[in-house]
């Protein structure tokens, strides 16, 4: 495979962070179909987002002036079903129509030294099917989004690309992380490049990377893993090319998450002055994607600047990839409480310190001494910081910062003990997947004893939250990236102890996902902690299936723990 097809030209540089993106005529004019298709099909399996992302069969022109034909005379103040039904099918192509379903190059149904070390037979044929699973989340990007963007909202990518499935139609962020960690387990290592130069693409062009590959999703990214890919794919390739195309885009990617209103000054308990950053989404409207949703949950708001505060919230919230969670609101019962711009994020931070060693890494294998040192620096500010404004010493974890009493005005803010947030997340352990942090040893072990009394750890794996509020990202979810990210920080601590609970919710995973697989089959979003089996819910979406980053981090951990012989797989 030719390394990366050359990208879309650089448009400059993104927005400045905090302002507010335009929206794409296509976009406001799908999102008015969206919520006449809500007043017509009612709340009962409407799912917002299909409608912008449904690609013209006309030009927005022609499909504008039929919308407004219908919408002349509606009864009720609604359109008849029949209608909209009709319009839909002449001025429609199907949701995910405009991505094709592509077999991958490099899929062989059993790879050579697949999983060496599953023995068990039962778990070696499942494995082999979440493996051929990638085949269905394969597509590539229609040539019609090439050759006529105007009519999608899809975002044109120059190689193939994976899915996570069912309504994820497109490319996410950092999905894609788990997605190539199983491809690597899969020994598909042309499609795991082709992941990141897609995503390298669109750093080209937007200068961020996208929470997902459609236009709407531009105002805002996700949590940054772009070089935690190319390092893992560098590890297992050997091949520098990679590295060589993705460092100037990881540099750009950096001042992303470093410059503007993602950045905050803050001074520790010492006078000493740190930088770290947080989620802010260039977005003060509703979400496209999730318009009816966000208007209906604005409505208790009394006034157009509390709406559009709130706005703003939701889609840094989706920024975070925790869309939505206790962690980020004032009031778990509260969703309009949302704060998450006023939130310094343990894990983004995390991202962002591994982010700066990975470039340090990346730019000494070039031989850019220069830039290597200086991301060196970078880490270990970072680090710093961390550990002044996040570690907990009583309850030996990282807890998130809020911003509280203090204006954004404000240009350093100070730190105070009681702003740190005491409620238990998941993402409190994150820091524990850096080898910085996973490598000494007498902190993972009070890391492993901190996490063991956290109430986290249940009969099926790591909860999000302590807290059950109907939120997808809270009590009794559990989801796969979490699941990795600690238990893989644990397994390579080098603590036989960190090894051995590792291993455990290792297992509690992998039989959690098998036994939901064999009941249902298929790969699920996300499962309900509390009992082997059971699948997730709640949020604002019914629970999705197929699903990328799920199979891989099942692959992921088979291909780190193995599966003996005779351990049972059943619950
Ligand atoms: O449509 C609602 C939201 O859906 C996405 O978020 C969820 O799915 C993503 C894909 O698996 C995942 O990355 C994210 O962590 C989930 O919460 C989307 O990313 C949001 O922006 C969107 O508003």
């Amino acid at each position: 495979m030719q390394l990366c097809s050359p990208s879309s030209t650089i448009n400059g540089s993104s927005a400045d962070a905090g302002t507010m993106l335009p929206t794409s005529p296509l976009v406001s004019f799908l999102q008015s179909l969206q919520s006449a298709a809500l007043k017509t099909f009612g709340p009962n399996s409407f799912d917002p987002k299909l409608y912008v992302d449904l690609p013209l069969k006309h030009s927005l022109a022609a499909t504008k002036a039929a919308f407004s034909d219908l919408t002349q005379s509606p009864c009720d103040g609604k359109i008849p079903a029949t209608e909209l039904k009709v319009f839909l099918a002449r001025y429609f192509e199907e949701a995910g129509s405009d991505l094709v379903l592509a077999l991958p190059v490099d899929f062989v149904p059993e790879p050579a030294a697949f999983l060496p070390n599953v023995e068990n037979p039962i778990v070696r044929a499942w494995a082999l099917e979440v493996h051929s699973l990638w085949k269905n989340l394969s597509r590539r990007v229609s040539d019609s989004v090439k050759d006529h963007p105007e009519m999608h909202t899809l975002l044109p990518l120059p190689e193939p690309v994976v899915v996570p499935g069912s309504r994820f139609r497109e490319v996410y962020y950092w999905d894609s992380y788990w997605t190539i960690r199983g491809l690597l387990a899969s020994k598909m290592y042309d499609t795991a490049k082709a992941i990141v130069c897609n995503l390298i693409s669109l750093i080209d062009t937007y200068g961020h990377v996208l929470n997902g590959a459609r236009s709407y999703y531009s105002n805002r990214s996700q949590p940054p893993l772009l070089s935690s890919m190319v390092f893992d794919i560098y590890k297992r390739t050997g091949e520098l090319a990679l590295v060589k195309k993705a460092l100037p885009a990881l540099l750009k990617e950096h001042h992303f998450w470093n410059s503007g209103i993602h950045k905050v000054a803050i001074k520790d308990v010492h006078g000493r002055r740190h930088t770290l950053s947080r989620y802010y989404a260039m977005w003060n409207k509703p979400r496209p994607e999730s318009a009816t949703t966000d208007e209906e949950s604005a409505s208790k708001l009394s006034n157009d600047v509390e709406k559009e505060k709130f706005y703003r919230e939701l889609a840094s919230t989706a920024e975070s990839g925790w869309d939505f969670s206790s962690r980020w609101m004032s009031n778990s019962s509260d969703l309009t409480t949302l704060s998450t711009t006023s939130i310094l994020p343990v894990d983004l931070n995390a991202f962002l310190f591994k982010m700066e060693h990975d470039i340090s890494f990346f730019a000494e294998l070039v031989g850019d001494g220069f830039t290597s040192e200086k991301f060196m620096k970078a880490s270990k500010a970072r680090y710093a910081a961390m550990k002044s404004i996040f570690w907990n010493a009583t309850m030996e974890q990282w807890l998130d910062y809020w911003l509280i009493d203090q204006s954004d005005d404000e240009l350093v803010h100070q730190w105070k003990a009681e702003n740190q947030n005491r409620n238990i997340f998941a993402s409190n352990f994150i820091p524990v997947w850096m080898e910085t942090y996973s490598s000494d040893r007498t902190n993972v072990n009070k890391i492993v004893n901190s996490l063991k009394r956290s109430g986290l750890v249940h009969a099926a794996g790591i909860a999000t939250s302590l807290s059950n509020t109907g939120e997808q990202w809270d009590f009794p979810n559990g989801w796969a990236p979490l699941q990795h990210m600690i238990a893989e920080g644990l397994a390579k601590s080098g603590s036989m102890k960190a090894r051995s609970v590792a291993e455990d919710i290792a297992i509690k995973w992998i039989k959690t996902n098998y036994a939901a697989y064999n009941t249902t089959g298929t790969m699920h979003e996300k499962y309900d902690v509390e009992s082997c089996g059971k699948i997730g819910g709640g949020g604002e979406y019914k629970p999705q299936t197929g699903f990328g980053w799920s199979n891989g981090v099942v692959l992921a951990f088979l291909e780190e723990f193995g599966w003996p012989l005779d351990r049972d797989i059943d619950c």
